[in-house]
């Protein structure tokens, strides 16, 4: 069910390869008719507002886009997190996300604590995003926090099947949950291609889900269409302008991990799916891991005085 839904004010934190891919969706799509960018400088983010400003020129659309410090994006509908510390990443190529952990968590902290307060949905972009969502969950207080990837990752999931059983992409249901990286755990069990569970290769669909983003970044630098997209698609969701299901990373038990949730009016409800046995498992591997990590990291910002 879609509703008719008012001009949004969205801000953007980070203009790089994803952020500024996500306000071309944004001023394409005509979801928004502000956007706030936010940038390591002002300068950078001035720049590339320009240049969607110019975007959306060229398209006839009325559009407001300006370069603004992080505490004006408190004013915003909604503000995607897509920020990247400076570092070389030297992490396994199994689990690249992972290599941002101790870099981005201090920025990703910062920016939490100037959006103290704000209400509104908040999509973290940041990789390693499940953890980095927490974060900024629990260092801001905001309510609606929610991270990308997994519903990346269900997408490319949904999309291999459509290719090996020669359907149309809305015709297969199945989630991809748990971690957006290592332990991403592909609900097979509940997978259905019109309407009917189906067997096909698992170890080759996890494979697709890590070959894929490696070879885009491989050949084009960096992935950045694909987020893009998971995140217009949840900003749909989370502002209300569509009903409908994201794997999105979410609280859960505790913790932060991606799971199904169901918006209904922009209102969020988290609905995990039957698992069996060796999904179950992989699923509480994710769970622990992320745990794990999130716990260490925190013990090394405290060490550091940083949170
Ligand atoms: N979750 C996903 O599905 C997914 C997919 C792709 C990329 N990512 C992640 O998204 C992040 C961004 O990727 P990218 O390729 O755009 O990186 P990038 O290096 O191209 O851009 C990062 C931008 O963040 C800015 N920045 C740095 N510190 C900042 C701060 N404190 N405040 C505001 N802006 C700041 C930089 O100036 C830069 O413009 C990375 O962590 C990447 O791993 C996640």
């Amino acid at each position: 069910m879609s509703y008719a839904w008012p001009p949004a004010t969205i801000g953007v934190i980070g203009a790089g390869a994803v952020g500024r891919t996500v306000g071309a969706a944004l001023v394409s799509s005509g979801i928004c008719d502000r956007l706030r960018i936010v940038s390591r400088t002002r300068d950078q983010a001035a720049v590339y507002a320009d240049d969607l400003a110019d975007m959306a020129g060229a398209l006839g659309r009325r559009l407001r886009v300006s370069a603004v410090p992080v505490t004006e994006c408190t004013e915003a509908d909604a503000v995607v997190v897509a920020l990247r510390a400076r570092f070389t990443n030297t992490a396994d190529r199994t689990d690249i996300r992972i290599g941002g952990l101790r870099h981005n968590a201090p920025a990703i902290a910062d920016t939490a604590r100037a959006l103290h307060g704000y209400r509104g949905p908040v999509l973290v972009v940041t990789n390693p995003v499940d953890v980095m969502t927490r974060l900024f969950a629990e260092t801001s207080g905001c309510p609606r926090v929610f991270g990308i990837g997994s519903n990346l990752d269900a997408a490319r999931y949904r999309a291999y099947l459509a290719d090996l059983f020669d359907v149309a992409p809305h015709e297969v249901h199945g989630h991809v949950i748990g971690e957006h990286g290592r332990y991403a755990t592909i609900c097979a069990s509940t997978t259905t291609v019109r309407g009917m569970p189906v067997a096909f290769p698992l170890r080759e669909a996890h494979g697709h889900l890590t070959t894929r983003p490696a070879a885009i970044s491989d050949g084009a630098g960096r992935t950045r269409a694909g987020p893009a997209g998971a995140v217009l698609s949840a900003l749909r969701h989370a502002l209300g302008h569509a009903d409908g299901t994201e794997e999105l990373s979410a609280p859960y038990a505790g913790g932060y991990l991606g799971i199904p949730v169901h918006f209904t009016a922009g209102h969020p409800e988290p609905r995990l799916p039957r698992l069996n046995d060796a999904e179950t498992r992989r699923f509480e591997r994710a769970q622990r891991h992320l745990h794990d990590t999130y716990e260490e990291l925190t013990a090394h910002l405290s060490s550091e005085g940083i949170a």
